[in-house]
């Protein structure tokens, strides 16, 4: 066993970068975040600086790792974690990125889906990759670089030029551009890995004209990717763990057996089921996705996203200003029994699974002149609720198996209302962990296991302890009519932006 103490995890999100040591126990021992800069430089278009998300990620290591009282002697690992989909495309001899990121949130290559669906060409992409023609995934938008930035095609297929989702260029930048490298559950999610044969696919490739000479190797989530030279961190720290955010916090919540869920509630949520060693093919338009891949064992997940989550929260606060902060939210929906028969469908950018309909718009309906702004903060906590219930059913059916209990984080988590409401909504139990930072533990845990700093993922799945659980209190018969509403208001949202 290494003597080496921690773990450090590099949790690098949409809007911020994270950095937090890890003890044995899973405990934090400190956390540093460092936000940094959202462009948006045309409408549907979002972006950033990949040389502002490395600066900002090595400020959060190098300070977690100080506050923490330790020096590089003290890590035995680090694991990577990060916002998926992301592109970077950055030139190999200077290792300066040559566009800024494309987001996932950005909408610019909406026209070349619509096209490639017309083509007859979604069939083949959802057969081998679980997703859906959708501008979301990396592969369009590394088409749009390779389109509108001049000469780079050419020198992309003389491999020039490198690709990578953030965890590849984080990596790349940590070894001195020594390793271009990513694991399997970020491949997952750029169009153009076949998660069956788990190798990029020509095809694809073919169908997105993107030379393979500029794709990074593709490891397991548990290895050796490389080791850090000396820069912002020292020289020699092994990097042994890497997996998208969400999937990493389906290991931080070890969900390791068929069956098991969690869902982060965070601006959007995500919902993903561990579907053991079988790649299940949705028939509610959710995503088959590759949760991790360890050794020679490949598990796989189902996966829902609804894009308006936590930030219908925001959107009372910043938007309409009917309260100061999320936590009033809460006590003004707590002063009421219920939202008096008003439904917020927050479909501002569309809707995400199971409908996929960016034309749907945000509705509000069942307004009285009773209605108040407690009904309206009840009525936006039970819309994260509501469709996140929505995923889970469609996860239900699909993968036949019944959910007996969920696991929550992100920061709608706290919600004590809305975990209740959930609840009732699912008939089966909501729990949130003691550690709430599930996304950096499942790297670090990850991490770990590669270096030998935990045994196996049974000692893992022993440090996950619970800090509060919500029984349903409400029966099957009271809430169905609630849902049959939410339907009907979700019905008269869809399609509505002609
Ligand atoms: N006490 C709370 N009750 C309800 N929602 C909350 C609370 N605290 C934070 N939120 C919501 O959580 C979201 C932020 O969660 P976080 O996990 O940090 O998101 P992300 O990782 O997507 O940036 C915000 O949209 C905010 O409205
Ligand atoms: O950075 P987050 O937490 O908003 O997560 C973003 C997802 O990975 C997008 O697929």
């Amino acid at each position: 066993m290494d003597r080496r103490q921690y773990i450090l995890a590099l949790d690098q999100g949409t809007t911020s970068s994270r950095a937090i040591v890890f003890d044995r126990s899973g405990k934090a021992v400190s956390t540093v975040q460092k936000e940094f800069k959202q462009h948006y430089p045309q409408p549907g278009w979002v972006e950033h600086d990949p040389e502002e998300i490395w600066e900002s990620q090595c400020m959060a290591a190098a300070r977690a790792i100080e506050a923490a009282g330790l020096g590089a002697q003290d890590i035995a690992a680090i694991g990577i974690t990060n916002q998926r989909e992301t592109v970077v495309v950055w030139d190999k001899a200077t290792g300066k990125p040559i566009h800024p990121a494309i987001v996932w949130q950005d909408r610019r290559t909406a026209d070349l889906c619509g096209r490639l669906k017309e083509e007859g060409c979604s069939k083949v992409i959802r057969k081998k990759t679980g997703l859906l023609l959708d501008p979301y995934f990396s592969g369009t938008k590394i088409h749009w670089i390779l389109e509108n930035i001049g000469g780079i095609r050419e020198r992309a297929e003389r491999g020039e030029v490198l690709f990578g989702t953030i965890d590849s260029w984080l990596i790349w930048k940590l070894t001195g551009g020594k390793a271009h490298v990513t694991d399997v559950s970020n491949a997952s999610r750029t169009l153009l890995f076949n998660i069956h044969s788990l190798e990029w696919d020509r095809e694809l490739l073919g169908l997105l004209y993107i030379p393979e000479a500029m794709l990074p190797i593709v490891k397991s989530s548990s290895e050796i990717f490389g080791y850090t030279e000396e820069g912002p961190l020292p020289h020699g720290i092994p990097i042994a763990g890497v997996a998208g955010d969400q999937q990493a916090a389906l290991f931080g919540q070890a969900c390791f057996k068929k069956g098991m869920a969690k869902n982060t509630y965070g601006t959007g949520c995500f919902l993903l089921m561990n579907t053991g060693a079988l790649p299940i093919q949705s028939q509610h338009k959710l995503l088959t996705t590759i949760a991790w891949r360890i050794g020679n064992r490949t598990e796989y997940a189902l996966e829902g996203s609804v894009f308006i989550g936590g930030a219908v929260i925001q959107w009372l606060r910043d938007e309409l200003q009917i309260i100061s902060s999320a936590q009033e939210c809460n006590e003004l929906a707590t002063t009421v029994k219920d939202s008096n028969g008003l439904f917020l469908v927050p479909a501002f950018t569309g809707l995400g699974a199971p409908h996929w309909d960016p034309q749907a718009r945000g509705t509000a309906i069942g307004i009285t002149r009773g209605t108040n702004r407690a009904h309206l903060c009840r009525a936006a906590l039970e819309s994260i609720g509501f469709q996140v219930a929505d995923l889970v059913r469609a996860q239900m059916e699909d993968s036949g198996l019944p959910l007996a209990q969920l696991r929550v984080d992100g920061g709608a988590s706290r919600s004590d209302p809305l975990l209740q409401f959930q609840a009732d909504l699912l008939q089966s139990e909501v729990v949130r962990p003691k550690c709430v930072e599930t996304t950096a533990l499942g790297a670090a845990y990850l991490a770990g296991l590669a270096v030998g700093y935990w045994g196996d993922m049974g000692e893992i799945y022993n440090n996950w302890a619970e800090a509060d659980h919500f029984q349903p209190n409400r029966s099957a018969e009271e809430i169905q009519p609630l849902l049959d509403s939410w339907n009907d208001a979700v019905s008269r949202s869809l399609g509505w932006k002609h």
